[in-house]
């Protein structure tokens, strides 16, 4: 059975079942639940704080853990990234009072508070910065306000709770972040048929998620100039129509282009011009 860590709570605990149950898989049901077995497919969830998964999955108790980049990165497990599932993204940034202080290279001798204490030391101790840093739990943007620390770093989305905070982004990035899939370091994800299987339904999800599939009539003599409109992952299925002189052309096309396409696919000419939505994929 394939074992995997799955987020039990905050923002990547929802996206991440969401995911699993569209891949096929089946999901808990309540919240307090810690493991659940998919007997069908196989696979074991063990539903973990997305703090502590890539230290499961770095000691190799568990097959493959669903965490964030910069918790993964944070924990200094030995485990590595296999896999984007595109959710749950953000940056990691410094932020303080308007007007204190730059950038980076003037923070020595500062307090800096950061619930990613292990990125956060690399990055200073990278720029060559003599600051403390302040390890908190969470809520971290409070911490100028009752003088913990003189700067913060966080997770950045909105940026709403910064500004909420009356706080300022300063720098640049110390980090983007997103959900993904980690392994341990150095075994090969190839390798193994059930964490192959695991990685394409994945995949199938996104490519569900991202494509539509358009179906259009057009005239033979312009299926060249419409095919460039949409020319699908690999090449479009261009099949004949009763009606001489016109062909049908079915491709797929990213979900965020589509009302663009199909309006220039229109004033060439293009008729009957249909998206339907992809429920699973295997490319
Ligand atoms: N507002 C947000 N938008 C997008 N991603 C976020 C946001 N807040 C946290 N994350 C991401 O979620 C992961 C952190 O999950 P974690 O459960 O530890 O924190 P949380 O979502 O803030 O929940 P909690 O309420 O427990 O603090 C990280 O990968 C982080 O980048
Ligand atoms: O840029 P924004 O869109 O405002 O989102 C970022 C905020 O979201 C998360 O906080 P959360 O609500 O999880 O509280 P926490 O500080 O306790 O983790 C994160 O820690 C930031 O504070
Ligand atoms: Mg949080």
């Amino acid at each position: 059975m394939l074992r995997i860590a799955v987020p039990n709570k905050g923002s990547l605990s929802e996206p991440a079942a969401a995911m699993l149950h569209e891949a096929g898989y089946r999901q808990r049901k309540d919240r307090r639940e810690l493991v659940l077995i998919d007997a069908e497919n196989q696979v074991e969830f063990f539903y973990l704080r997305p703090r502590d998964i890539a230290i499961y999955v770095g000691s190799g108790r568990l097959d493959i853990g669903i965490t964030g980049r910069d918790l993964l990165l944070d924990s200094g497990a030995e485990a590595e990234e296999i896999m984007r599932l595109g959710f749950a993204a953000s940056t990691l940034r410094y932020a303080t009072r308007p007007g204190t202080v730059g950038d980076v290279r003037e923070f020595g001798g500062l307090s800096i508070a950061t619930s990613f204490a292990g990125v956060v030391s690399a990055h200073l101790a990278e720029h060559g910065v003599d600051a403390s840093v302040v390890h908190l739990d969470g809520a971290v943007e409070t911490a100028i306000q009752l003088g913990v620390a003189e700067v913060i770093a966080d997770v950045v989305e909105t940026g709403t709770t910064l500004r909420n905070a009356g706080l300022e982004i300063i720098g640049e990035p110390i980090l983007e972040s997103e959900a993904v899939v980690i392994r341990r370091t150095g075994e090969d994800a190839e390798e193994d048929p059930k964490v192959r299987q695991f990685l394409r339904r994945l995949q199938g999800v996104l490519v569900a998620r991202r494509y539509v599939m358009m179906d259009y009539d057009i005239k033979a003599e312009l299926v060249d100039k419409a095919v460039s409109l949409t020319p699908g992952l690999e090449s479009p299925t261009v099949s004949p129509l009763h009606d001489e002189g016109w062909v049908a052309v079915r491709s797929m096309v990213p979900v965020q282009d589509a009302q663009r396409i199909m309006d220039e696919l229109y004033d060439l000419g293009a008729r009957a011009i249909l998206t339907t939505g992809i429920h699973a994929a295997r490319l």
